[in-house]
């Protein structure tokens, strides 16, 4: 039961992040040949204030740059 998960910062539109559902299954299937019911996807989504790297957050960064 290939399971797939995937953090993004927030903010997508919903429409999106069925897509990506959606492609991550197809790939998921089509490389491992297991049947589509049994391939699950997690997203989860972090606030952008909530993930950091080199103690600067990805919120900071992008009010950084404009
Ligand atoms: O640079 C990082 O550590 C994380 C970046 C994450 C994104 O760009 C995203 O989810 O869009």
């Amino acid at each position: 039961m290939p399971l797939i998960e995937v953090t993004l910062v927030a903010g997508r539109p919903p429409e999106q992040l069925r897509e990506l559902i959606t492609r991550l299954t197809a790939a998921a299937e089509a490389a491992t040949g297991a049947p589509r019911a049994n391939i699950r996807v997690i997203l989860r989504e972090v606030p952008a204030a909530h993930w950091a790297a080199g103690d600067v957050t990805i919120e900071e960064r992008n009010e950084e740059q404009p």
